[in-house]
């Protein structure tokens, strides 16, 4: 080829690959701190977003975080992450959104955010079925005592069938009170029913008398909801007016026969007052997917009981939920950067 045209061929080479430059530097930059199920949610953002993330299932070291924040237009972060004012200075005046990829934002200082402008956006209803669902599964592996029977067959305690062996304890007839009855809450009420219980009370701040209709609910204070259940489903949110609402005082005045199945955030429980009433026989058995700290370390003493499950906060752990949760983080974060309003802000 003629010296001329191969110079020629070169620098139409440079130009696009400085053209790629310049287009690439001036897409917004996002980190992005959680790998997410099939890139689901980072495909979308690839598409007009430099993207850097944290490719571990780790979570991101809090150093590591800081490093990475700085410069970005927006920050995809996940509950294991503590986004307090120290983040939002480590990014810089440019950063515009904060989007979590969970329904809870009680890891992201809100108010911080707010006063800096910077926008705020997470995954209401998609998991709602996801959760309720693994609340029931719960409720009956602890009932039914699913997981100390399954035992008995590895380790020799299954020696015959026994008329009072590992019977628990049914819902059909018994009294359930949830604490909380946003839209987990009722999906749960929902699931609830087929199973026949005598009556289903809720108790939250606002009645919601349409809602409580449709799954034959009624309202009832803290108090009575505490003496009369049988059952005692979490689903709240973590605010400062739950926080460790489940404690001493309130394990004293439940039924010896109660039941605690919590699967929304472990800080509504203090949960050395939960230890002493289940090794006390106080209550009779919880459920939990929801623990302080987590992951609850190997020494914990609730590890040491019998009559309670815990599992390691997977609620909305299906996979086309976490799909749809990375998708939607994604496009409140586009939505932010575009001035645009999102599908899901705190506000
Ligand atoms: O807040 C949430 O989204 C759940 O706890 C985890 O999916």
């Amino acid at each position: 080829m003629h010296k001329i045209q191969l110079r020629h061929i070169q620098q139409a080479k440079c130009l696009v690959q400085l053209l790629h430059k310049a287009t690439m530097s001036s897409l917004p930059s996002v980190f992005v701190t959680r790998p997410d199920v099939d890139n689901s949610g980072l495909e979308l953002l690839r598409k007009s977003c430099n993207v850097t993330s944290w490719s571990q299932t780790i979570p991101v070291p809090r150093d590591e975080l800081l490093r990475q924040v700085k410069g970005k237009d927006a920050l995809y972060c996940a509950l294991t992450d503590k986004i307090d004012a120290d983040v939002l200075d480590a990014a810089g005046a440019q950063l515009k959104c904060v989007a979590t990829i969970s329904v809870g934002f009680e890891h992201i200082d809100v108010q911080e955010c707010k006063k800096r402008g910077i926008r705020v956006g997470y995954t209401p209803d998609v998991l709602t079925d996801a959760t309720a669902e693994l609340t029931l599964a719960l409720l009956l592996a602890t009932n039914r005592r699913l997981f100390e029977a399954n035992k008995q067959v590895y380790n020799g305690g299954w020696k015959s069938w026994a008329p009072m062996w590992m019977c628990g304890q049914g819902l059909k007839n018994s009294r359930v009170g949830l604490y909380g009855f946003g839209r987990i809450g009722q999906e749960i009420a929902a699931r609830i029913l087929p199973f026949k219980p005598s009556q289903i009370t809720y108790t939250t701040r606002t009645a919601r008398p349409a809602e409580a209709a449709k799954v034959n609910a009624q309202l009832v204070d803290f108090d009575e909801m505490l003496c009369l259940s049988d059952f005692i489903v979490v689903c709240c949110s973590l605010t400062p007016d739950t926080k460790e609402i489940f404690n001493a005082s309130a394990f004293k005045k439940m039924k010896p026969n109660c039941i605690f199945i919590n699967t929304a955030r472990g800080g509504v429980v203090d949960q050395n007052a939960l230890y002493d009433a289940l090794l006390s026989k106080r209550i009779l058995a919880a459920g939990l997917d929801v623990t302080t700290p987590e992951p609850l370390p190997l020494d914990d003493p609730l590890l040491k009981l019998e009559n309670i499950v815990i599992l390691p906060h997977i609620g909305s752990a299906d996979i086309e939920t976490r799909k749809e949760m990375s998708r939607i983080t994604a496009r409140n974060i586009l939505a932010a950067l575009n001035g645009c309003q999102m599908e899901a802000e705190v506000i």
